[in-house]
C-alpha cells in the first residue's frame, strides 16, 4: 500500500488463491487487514514468477524462519537487477544469521543489492496511514535513496542509512525486548520496571551491534529507540501481547495457540542468545527471556534474577 501510494505499480504474491482472489476482486486482505482498502496500484497473484517479473524490487516479508526455504524457490525468478529488500525482524535459527546475510547467500547477490526496511511501523497503523517514520539501510547509500524515494508518501517518512548490520539487530532485538516488557506487563509491573528494561534492553542492543561492528548512533535511531519504544508500549505489538499473556501465567502452548500471527522474537530470542555467544556479549535480558520462554523459568523467579546480579557501572 506504502509502495502504491508513492507511485509504484505493486504486485504481491500470495499462498492462498481465496486470498489473492479477495484482493483483486475486493481490494481488501480480509484476513490480515480487514477494513483496509488497498490502492488501485496493488494486484495480486499465486505465481512468483510474475510477481517478480520486471520488479525493480523484491520486497520480502515472510516469518524469518521461512525465508531461506521461500526464496530458494524464487531466487531464479528475479530479475538479475533487481533489489531485495528485507521487511523481516528476525534472526536465522542454527545459523545465527541476519536476514540480509540469508538474502546474499540464498540469492547469490552482493550486499549493494540488498535492502532493509525497520524503524516503528506496526502494520496496522501503517495501513490506517497514520504518520510514521522508517529507515531504508543499504551498503549502498544511492540504493537507500532510491528505495527512500520509491516509498515516500504524506504519511510515511523513510531516512537512509547505510548501518544495515545495527538496523537488522535493532529490529530483531527489539522483539525479544517487548517479549520482556510483556512479561512485566503480565505479571502486573510498573513503568518503572517498563522503562528500565527498555533501556537496559537496548543497551545489551546496543552492545552487541557494537561487537559485531555497528554504528553506535543506529540504536539511538529510528531503527534502534524508535522500534524499542514502538513495540515496547503498544498492544498492536504481536510479541509485546505474547509477552503479556505468559506474564499473565499462560503456559508457551496456549500461548501460541492464542497468538494468529507471527511473534519473531518466540523463536529469534534463542538466535539473538547464539549470536551474543558468538560474539562473547552479555545480554542478560534476552538469556532471560529464553530461560522464560523456552525453559519453563517462572517469571517471578527469573525477576530475582535479574534484580541479584551484581552491582555494576551504568556502562557496563
Ligand atoms: N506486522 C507488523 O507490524 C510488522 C512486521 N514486520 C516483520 O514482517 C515479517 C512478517 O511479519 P508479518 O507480515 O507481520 O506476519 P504475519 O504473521 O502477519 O504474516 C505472515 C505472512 O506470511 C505467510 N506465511 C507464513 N508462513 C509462511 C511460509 N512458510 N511461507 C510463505 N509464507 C508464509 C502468512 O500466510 C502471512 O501471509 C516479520 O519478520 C515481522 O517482524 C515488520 C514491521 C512491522
Ligand atoms: O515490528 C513491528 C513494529 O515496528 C511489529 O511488532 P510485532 O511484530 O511485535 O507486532
Amino acid at each position: 500500500m506504502v509502495l502504491a501510494d508513492a507511485g509504484c505499480e505493486v504486485t504481491l504474491w500470495g499462498r492462498r488463491a481465496t486470498l489473492v482472489d479477495a484482493i483483486n476482486t475486493g481490494r481488501t486482505n480480509p484476513d490480515y487487514l480487514p477494513g483496509v482498502e488497498l490502492p488501485a496500484g496493488v494486484r495480486a497473484t499465486t505465481d512468483p514468477a510474475e510477481a517478480a517479473r520486471g520488479a525493480d524490487f523484491t520486497v520480502l516479508a515472510v516469518p524469518s524462519q521461512t525465508l531461506r526455504a521461500n526464496l530458494a524457490e524464487w531466487a531464479p525468478l528475479l530479475p538479475s537487477d533487481t533489489v531485495l529488500v528485507s521487511l523481516m525482524k528476525g534472526v536465522e535459527l542454527g545459523t545465527a544469521k541476519r536476514m540480509s546475510e540469508v538474502i546474499e547467500e540464498v540469492a547469490k547477490v552482493p550486499a549493494e543489492r540488498v535492502a532493509v526496511l525497520t524503524g516503528p511501523n506496526l502494520a496496522k497503523e501503517v495501513a490506517a496511514r497514520q504518520p510514521a517514520a522508517a529507515v531504508v539501510a543499504c551498503v549502498d547509500e544511492s540504493v537507500a535513496q532510491r528505495l527512500q524515494t520509491a516509498c515516500h508518501t504524506a504519511y510515511f517518512r523513510p531516512y537512509t542509512n547505510t548501518d544495515v548490520v545495527g538496523c537488522e539487530l535493532g529490529g530483531a532485538v527489539k522483539n525479544v525486548i517487548a517479549l520482556a516488557v510483556g512479561i512485566a506487563t503480565g505479571m502486573g509491573l510498573g513503568d518503572n520496571a517498563k522503562a528500565s528494561l527498555i533501556t537496559r534492553g537496548l543497551a545489551e542492543t546496543t552492545r552487541l551491534g557494537l561487537a559485531m561492528g555497528a554504528d553506535a548512533h543506529t540504536f539511538a535511531g529510528l531503527a534502534g529507540m524508535g522500534d524499542l519504544v514502538a513495540t515496547c508500549s503498544s498492544p498492536l505489538s504481536r510479541n509485546n501481547t505474547f509477552g503479556t499473556n505468559l506474564g499473565r501465567g499462560m503456559s508457551l502452548a496456549e500461548t501460541i495457540a492464542v497468538t494468529k500471527q507471527t511473534a519473531e522474537g518466540v523463536k529469534s530470542c534463542e538466535s539473538v542468545l547464539d549470536l551474543a555467544r558468538r560474539h562473547g556479549v552479555d545480554m542478560p535480558l534476552t538469556e532471560t527471556v529464553v530461560e522464560i520462554v523456552h525453559e519453563g523459568k517462572p517469571p517471578l523467579v527469573a525477576l530475582k534474577g535479574l534484580m541479584s546480579r551484581s552491582a555494576k557501572p551504568e556502562r557496563h
